[in-house]
């Protein structure tokens, strides 16, 4: 069985709580308070910027070199395309100004730079990898029970539905099926355990932003 395939089976439980939150439910039938969701892609471009740091970190520490080219062109992606639904729902919503970190991005982000900087390589391929794997799978499932045809977050659905996207997350899941061919058992659980936890933070990055969670 693939790494990928047995460690997703661990975070089902965790992907079904967040296609439930009341955040996901929301912004698929178009009803999310503009608050929320301003909330949201101000904590998301700092979210961005520094995701993008760790994958090019990624691809400075990987082995192979395509795996190093495949994870420059990722933190290329996330700068530019993600960027680029940013800055024109920036300008559609009237956000001048992204405030500042708060706590739940503060951990996500120090999660990811930590493993990136610190940890075995292997691991921070797979601490990175649910942001990929969810964003599609949960893009997907919007696309699929919309019902609304007007929705204001249409442009952030289609990011994450398309074949585009798809793409990048099934060569982001080889990448980590074939790097944890190479493990041991342990390191392969320790990969897993990292997997889990940046599965949780994704969950409580929505929750956070539904509940406009800040440090005050
Ligand atoms: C909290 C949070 N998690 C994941 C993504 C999705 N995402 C961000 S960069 C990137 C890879 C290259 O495009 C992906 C899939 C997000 N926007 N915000």
């Amino acid at each position: 069985m693939k790494w990928t395939d047995k460690t997703w089976t661990q975070i089902e439980p965790i992907y079904q709580k967040i296609i439930k939150m009341p955040f996901i439910e929301e912004l698929q039938k178009g009803t999310l308070p503009l608050e929320k969701f301003q909330f949201y892609m101000r904590q998301d471009s700092f979210y961005l910027e520094n995701f993008a740091r760790s994958l090019a970190l990624i691809g400075a520490r990987a082995h192979r070199v395509s795996h190093a080219l495949d994870f420059i062109r990722f933190a290329e992606g996330a700068i530019v395309v993600e960027k680029a639904l940013h800055d024109s729902y920036f300008q559609e919503f009237g956000l001048s100004q992204r405030g500042s970190i708060e706590p739940t991005t503060h951990h996500y982000i120090n999660f990811l730079k930590s493993t990136s900087a610190l940890d075995q390589v292997e691991m921070a391929m797979a601490a990175v990898l649910p942001c990929f794997w969810i964003y599609q799978e949960v893009g997907d499932s919007i696309y699929k029970n919309q019902l609304s045809e007007d929705n204001p977050y249409q442009k952030w659905i289609d990011t994450y539905a398309g074949k585009e996207f798809k793409e990048l997350v099934i060569k982001a899941i080889n990448i980590c099926d074939s790097v944890a061919e190479n493990c041991t058992p342990q390191q392969q659980e320790r990969m897993t355990q990292a997997f889990v936890e940046a599965s949780k933070l994704e969950f409580m990055f929505w929750d956070s932003a539904y509940q406009l969670k800040t440090w005050d």
